[in-house]
């Protein structure tokens, strides 16, 4: 027996606003919130439900009775299907605004806080084109169209290279034209796959682990260099080598042309060797006269110029006059601490990825920075007091945590000797908002700056200072 269908329809309903992981919202008569993927607020919609949970539903809007006038055409070709611009479909003054909101409501609802005057959020004046490093996997069962299924004519060329659709692991949607990253990034990645194609050289298979070609990065910086890195499951050592040729012959501008050979069951790369095959094993990307190298395994934001942005508000606001202990948590390859480094007296920057230390380390080397020191290891165990003890007590702190913010001990730790001062940047206003809260008897919000780094997506970076009570 067949399971009941409980989907519901609504019809004529308005979308009121846009919400957290960038769904659009609307009520439905009996007084629920509708979560919706593909409507725009201000569009008047009839929603099929997918999902039924006790206080809201997730749908689908079925049919459009009008739209809204923050709705603009996407540029995109594959705006429907691939899941990485969720956003390209509202105008981007409109993104901005609920993307304040989110982060205002977060703060305000989750964390409680008496927040200062906002100012308005930072928009980014590129709004595509803006990614250094974008990461394409290839598939030799690309996800096909309606039309192509409709068609019911057999598909022979099943080979992508592009984005997985979202929430299949095991499906590819090929990618002709992406709009994130500068040229020659579509470029390499069309060429790679024709030369691949042309060559009989194997795309992989997810579900039989087997095929030659698995991934494909490609890194661009405002210095003008390239890293392009193909990562092949099974080798084929002249294969290999003919393609890498083909790549370097057609774009001479690549100046890192890598490879690896990663052969088990996940395609991460940063346990494995990679082999610099042309050129150099690195980029360096530049800012304010200060270099970081970037190799293929380094973690570097994505958007070059608004991460220089928000850098910028991260000194702004540690308010630092030269005399500071500055203790830069979570610091990847150590850029937030060598950007501060010339206002300060020292920083400390910790970090996990013993590697990103390593490139801290030897960036601030190169750029003849003195003043700065960095250690490795998981911060709930690195942070501590004995940590302190030896190397001072910060009178700044500035954290930079990853989406899920700071473990509650590391909170605590802070709690525990008090900075003056504390700048937390965040990439997920939920979680700043919650340890927000634990820092509150303690701390006060004295500004927040809200820097989109992420158009076309509904991901936003929140920068707050909080200045003891
Ligand atoms: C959002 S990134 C910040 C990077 C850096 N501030 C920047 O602007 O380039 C978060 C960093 O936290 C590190 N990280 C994640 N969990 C950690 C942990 N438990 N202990 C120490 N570092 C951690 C990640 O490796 C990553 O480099």
């Amino acid at each position: 027996m067949g399971r009941k269908n409980r989907n519901k329809e609504f019809t004529n309903l308005e979308v009121i606003d846009a919400g957290a992981k960038g769904k659009s919202i609307a009520k439905a008569p009996d007084g629920k919130v509708i979560f919706i993927g593909n409507a725009v607020p201000g569009d008047v919609v009839d929603v099929q439900t997918t999902r039924k949970k006790r206080a809201y539903y997730e749908g689908t809007a079925t049919k459009f009775h009008s739209y809204s006038d923050k709705r603009v055409e996407p540029p995109c070709i594959h705006f429907s299907v691939c899941g990485g611009c969720k956003w390209q479909f509202m105008v981007y003054e409109h993104q901005l605004h609920y993307k304040q909101k989110e982060v205002i409501n977060n703060l305000q609802r989750l964390g409680k806080v008496e927040l200062p005057e906002v100012t308005p959020i930072l928009g980014s004046k590129e709004i595509y084109f803006y990614r250094n490093k974008m990461e394409f996997s290839f598939s030799d069962s690309r996800w096909l169209t309606q039309e192509e299924i409709q068609s019911g004519k057999d598909i022979e060329d099943r080979n992508a290279l592009g984005f997985h659709i979202p929430g299949m692991w095991d499906k590819i949607l090929d990618i002709e034209e992406c709009h994130l990253q500068q040229a020659p990034s579509n470029g390499i990645r069309n060429k790679v796959k024709a030369f691949a194609i042309k060559n009989d050289i194997s795309f992989f298979n997810t579900r039989e682990q087997k095929g030659m070609l698995r991934t494909l990065m490609i890194r661009t910086s405002s210095t003008g260099e390239i890293m392009v890195l193909i990562q092949f499951y099974e080798d084929d050592k002249e294969k290999r080598e003919l393609l890498l040729d083909l790549v370097a012959e057609e774009f001479p501008e690549i100046t890192s042309l890598q490879y690896v050979i990663n052969s088990k069951g996940n395609d991460t790369i940063y346990d494995q060797e990679v082999i610099c095959y042309k050129g150099r094993d690195h980029i360096f990307e530049e800012m304010e006269g200060l270099k970081f190298k970037i190799n293929a395994k380094s973690f570097y934001q994505t958007n070059s110029a608004q991460a220089y942005e928000l850098y910028k508000i991260t000194r702004d606001f540690a308010g630092l006059t030269g005399d500071e202990l500055v203790y830069d948590l979570y610091t990847g390859t150590g850029t937030i601490a060598q950007f501060v480094a010339s206002k300060a007296k020292k920083v400390i920057g910790v970090e996990a990825v013993p590697e990103a230390i390593k490139d801290a380390k030897e960036n601030a080397r190169n750029n003849g920075i003195e003043n700065t020191e960095f250690y490795v290891g998981d911060m709930k165990k690195v942070f501590t007091n004995d940590f302190i003890v030896m190397h001072g007590h910060p009178d700044v702190i500035i954290t930079d945590p990853p989406r899920d913010g700071m473990h509650k001990d590391v909170v605590a730790q802070i709690i525990g000797i008090l900075p003056q001062r504390i700048v937390y940047v965040s990439c997920n206003s939920a979680t700043q908002a919650r340890d927000l809260a634990l820092l509150d008897e303690h701390y006060k919000v004295t500004r927040t700056q809200a820097v989109d780094m992420f158009p076309q997506t509904f991901h936003v970076e929140n920068v707050v200072c909080l200045e003891r009570r």
